[in-house]
C-alpha cells in the first residue's frame, strides 16, 4: 500500500482504537477503570509510595529497596540547582511568555548544553532523565516567581521532592496535608501509556533523535487544551462561572450556554476511559482534603455542581485534570503554572517510554490517503 493508492483505505482518524506497539510501562484498562504502573495499581502507589519511588519504578521496572531509594533521593537532591545559564535564559524571556513555552525552552537549553546529549545509551538516558526530573521543579517555580516579581528560591536538599517543590514555589513548606496532596497529584500525572505527548516523544525517538528533542516535542503536545492544557482550562471555566460562595447555582445555566455555543467542557471526557478516569477518585479525595484545609467549601460545591450538570446532560465524566486544576489553585499556584506541573510529573513517564522505544525501535511513519487534486501538468 502507498500514499497514492486509489483503493479507499479505512481511515483511523486520530488513530482512535489503533494499537501501535506494546509497552511494559503502564496498563490503562478502560473496562475496569484501572491503571497499573509496572503492574502496581496507581491508587495503591499514591497511598503508600512517594513520587520519587514511583519515578524509580517507572524507570527501573521495580520499586527501590531502602538503599536504592536513599541513593536515588541523594542523587535527585544533588541535581536540583539551575545553572546560571538556564536562569539567565529564562530571565531573557518575556513575562508574557506562556509558562509551557518557558519550560519547553529550558528543556531545549539543558539539552543544548549537555555534552552527553547525543549519547543514546540507556545509562546516559537515565542520567538525563533524573537530571530533568530534578531540575524541572526549579524551572517551573522560578518562572511563576518571576511573573510575580519575586526572586528565585534555591532548592533545599533536606526536603523530599514535593516539599522542596512547594518550598521553591512559595518560599515556605506548607502543612503536610498539602505536601501529600501535591505528591499524590505527581504520582497520578506521572504516566499514562500512549497518550498524545508520550506518543509524540516516541515518534521523535523513533527517528533516532535525542532524548531532549523528544521531551521538547512532548512538552509542546502536552500544552494543548485537549491534553495537559485542560487543567489550566478547567480553572478558567471555574473562574468564568465564579469562585465566590453561591456560584455553584450558576454551573448548570453556564453549561447549557457553553454547550449551545458548541464549546468543549474542559476536564471532561477521555479518549480511552469512557466510563470514568481511574485517577479521578484518588485526586478528588485529595481535593476534598484541601477544601477542608483551606476552608473553601464553595470550590467543592462548584466542582460538584458542574460535574452533576455535565454527567446529567451529556453523560461525559471528569478526567484527572478536573480535580487537579482546583487542587493546584487551592495550593496557591497561578493557573498558568498548572500544565508545567504536569510536565514535572510526566517527565518520568515520557523518559521511560523513550528508553523503551529505543530498546525495540521501528521508525513510526503511518500512511495517509491522498484527497487533493488529481495529478496535473505544471503550466
Ligand atoms: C490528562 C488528559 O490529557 S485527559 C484529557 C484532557 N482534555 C480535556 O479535558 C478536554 C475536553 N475533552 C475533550 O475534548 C475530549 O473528551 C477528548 C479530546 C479528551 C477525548 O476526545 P475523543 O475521544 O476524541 O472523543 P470525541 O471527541 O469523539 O467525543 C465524543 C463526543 O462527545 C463529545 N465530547 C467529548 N468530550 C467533551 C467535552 N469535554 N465537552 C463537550 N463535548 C464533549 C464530543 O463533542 C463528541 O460529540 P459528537 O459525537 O456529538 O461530535
Ligand atoms: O491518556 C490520555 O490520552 C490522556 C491522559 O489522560 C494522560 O496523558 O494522562
Amino acid at each position: 500500500m502507498s500514499d497514492t493508492q486509489t483503493v479507499e483505505p479505512h481511515i483511523y482518524k486520530g488513530l482512535t482504537g489503533v494499537v501501535v506497539d506494546t509497552t511494559a510501562v503502564s496498563k490503562v484498562n478502560p473496562e475496569t477503570n484501572s491503571l497499573l504502573y509496572r503492574g502496581y495499581p496507581v491508587q495503591e502507589l499514591a497511598a503508600k509510595k512517594s513520587f520519587e519511588e514511583v519515578a524509580y519504578l517507572l524507570w527501573h521496572g521495580e520499586l527501590p529497596n531502602d538503599q536504592e531509594l536513599a541513593d536515588f533521593e541523594a542523587l535527585e537532591r544533588s541535581l536540583r540547582h539551575l545553572s546560571p545559564m538556564i536562569k539567565r535564559i529564562i530571565d531573557e524571556l518575556p513575562l508574557t511568555a506562556h509558562p509551557m513555552d518557558v519550560v519547553r525552552t529550558a528543556v531545549s537549553v539543558i539539552g543544548a548544553s549537555d555534552p552527553d546529549a547525543e549519547n543514546p545509551s540507556p545509562q546516559s538516558d537515565l542520567a538525563k532523565s533524573i537530571r530533568l526530573m530534578a531540575q524541572l521543579p526549579a524551572i517551573v517555580c522560578y518562572d511563576q516567581r518571576r511573573r510575580r516579581g519575586q526572586d528565585l528560591v534555591e532548592p533545599r536538599d533536606d526536603l523530599g521532592y514535593s516539599a522542596n517543590f512547594l518550598h521553591m514555589a512559595f518560599g515556605e513548606v506548607p502543612e503536610l496535608v498539602v505536601v501529600n496532596a501535591f505528591d499524590v497529584s505527581m504520582i497520578l500525572y506521572a504516566e499514562h501509556s500512549f497518550n498524545a505527548s508520550t506518543f509524540t516523544a516516541r515518534v521523535i525517538t523513533s527517528t533516532l533523535s535525542d532524548l531532549y528533542s523528544a521531551v521538547t516535542g512532548a512538552v509542546g503536545a502536552l500544552k494543548g487544551a485537549l491534553h495537559g492544557g485542560a487543567n489550566e482550562a478547567v480553572m478558567h471555566t471555574f473562574t468564568e462561572i465564579g469562585l465566590e460562595a453561591g456560584s455553584a447555582a450558576r454551573a448548570e445555566p453556564w453549561l447549557e450556554q457553553a454547550l449551545a455555543e458548541k464549546r468543549k467542557i474542559m476536564g471532561f471526557g477521555h479518549r480511552v476511559y469512557k466510563s470514568g478516569d481511574s485517577r479521578v477518585p484518588t485526586m478528588r479525595a485529595s481535593l476534598v482534603t484541601l477544601v477542608d484545609h483551606y476552608q473553601k467549601p464553595e470550590l467543592l460545591e462548584l466542582y460538584e455542581a458542574l460535574e452533576t450538570a455535565m454527567t446529567t446532560r451529556k453523560a461525559i465524566l471528569p478526567n484527572l485534570d478536573y480535580p487537579s486544576g482546583p487542587a493546584y489553585h487551592l495550593m496557591g499556584f497561578d493557573t498558568l503554572t498548572f500544565t508545567p506541573i504536569f510536565v514535572a510529573a510526566r517527565i518520568t513517564g515520557w523518559t521511560a517510554h523513550i528508553m523503551e522505544q529505543k530498546k525495540s525501535n521501528a521508525l513510526i511513519r503511518p500512511l495517509s490517503a491522498y484527497n487533493g487534486v488529481d495529478q496535473r501538468q505544471v503550466p
